[in-house]
């Protein structure tokens, strides 16, 4: 039977997500604590409406303990809303996190923050070697999946590469579980990457952590989430961004120069060496997922994860 509004109760307003407005629901056939993504789709333009099927699919697609889980969607046609029934994430976002931190004067542990690299490293290794989902099994199109594997030569439908670029990582679209786990949210402006075009061919997300290539009017790719990735770790030790300014201009300056502070000389030469490799200026110099998870400290910290 279709979803509807009524098997879900709503308990509060939570926040605000990209496009739309968070609200904390209880499900009512088992009692479980959700959220759904309010979006109003009345006043959007085709392409913003195609933003919100794309994001709803990609979701769908994303299965991963460190991103955030898609559950429904109902779209309520007399209010031209969409909900999008995701996750709740108790600890809030990393945001709040880092804002907390600046007004209390304290810097978050070393070891929470090797944590959080290295679930957000696996999260993002989801999205950039995702796979293309094997048919439903007797849909028919095995054949086909395998003819398109010939090659493999297994009898398994052949797995095609589909990465799937985040776009806007930032503090705010990070959240944490009961156990301080990381849930990567908000795929808002998230984009599947058709197997063809190699880049997507638009620039969008945070200022602070628009990589050179975006402002050069280049192309995004997946280094150009290895840089914000940087940009966030950055943040997350020295409760600033790497890049400062208060235009856009004296910014894509900064950004385009490359240069920012030592994060606080409380944390270790491993973590700013690794921050240090993935805010690179040339995007070739920057690591790939498989590069940062061969870290070894993403090994000795990470292990509490999940
Ligand atoms: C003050 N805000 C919070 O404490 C907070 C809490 C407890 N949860 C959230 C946000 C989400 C949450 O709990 N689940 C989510 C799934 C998707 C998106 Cl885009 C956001 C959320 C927030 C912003």
């Amino acid at each position: 039977s279709r979803s509807s509004l009524d098997m879900y109760e709503r308990i509060g307003t939570i926040g605000k997500g990209s496009f739309g407005t968070v609200t904390k629901i209880r499900r009512k056939s088992d009692g479980r604590i959700l959220v759904w993504k309010e979006l109003n789709y009345g006043h959007m333009r085709e392409k913003e409406k195609q933003l919100v099927v794309s994001e709803v699919n990609i979701l769908r697609e994303l299965r991963h303990p460190f991103i955030v889980r898609y559950y429904d969607r109902i779209i309520d046609k007399a209010t031209t809303r969409i909900y999008i029934v995701m996750e709740f994430c108790e600890g809030g976002d990393l945001g709040r996190i880092i804002k907390r931190c600046r007004r209390d004067k304290t810097y978050l542990d070393e070891a929470f923050i090797w944590k959080c690299f290295s679930q957000m490293v696996l999260a993002l290794k989801d999205c950039h070697r995702h796979k293309e989902p094997a048919p439903a099994a007797g849909s028919g199109s095995e054949a086909a999946a395998a003819g398109a594997g010939a090659g493999a030569g297994s009898s398994a439908a052949a797995e095609r590469v589909k990465p799937i670029l985040h776009r806007d990582l930032k503090p705010g679209n990070i959240f944490l579980d009961s156990a301080r786990n990381i849930k990567m949210g908000d795929f808002g402006l998230a984009k599947e990457l058709a197997s063809e075009s190699k880049y997507a061919q638009t620039n969008v997300g945070t200022p602070f952590y628009m990589s050179p290539e975006q402002i050069n009017e280049q192309r995004y790719n997946e280094k150009s989430d290895i840089w914000a990735l940087g940009c966030l770790l950055y943040e997350l030790c020295a409760l600033v961004p790497p890049f400062e300014a208060t235009n856009h201009l004296s910014l894509a300056v900064k950004i385009n120069a490359g240069k920012f502070a030592r994060i606080p000389s409380k944390y270790s030469d491993n973590l700013y060496r690794a921050i240090r490799w993935m805010i690179q200026v040339d995007p070739s110099k920057r690591p790939t997922v498989e590069d940062l998870e061969r870290i070894p400290d993403m090994r000795t910290f990470g292990k509490d994860a999940g």
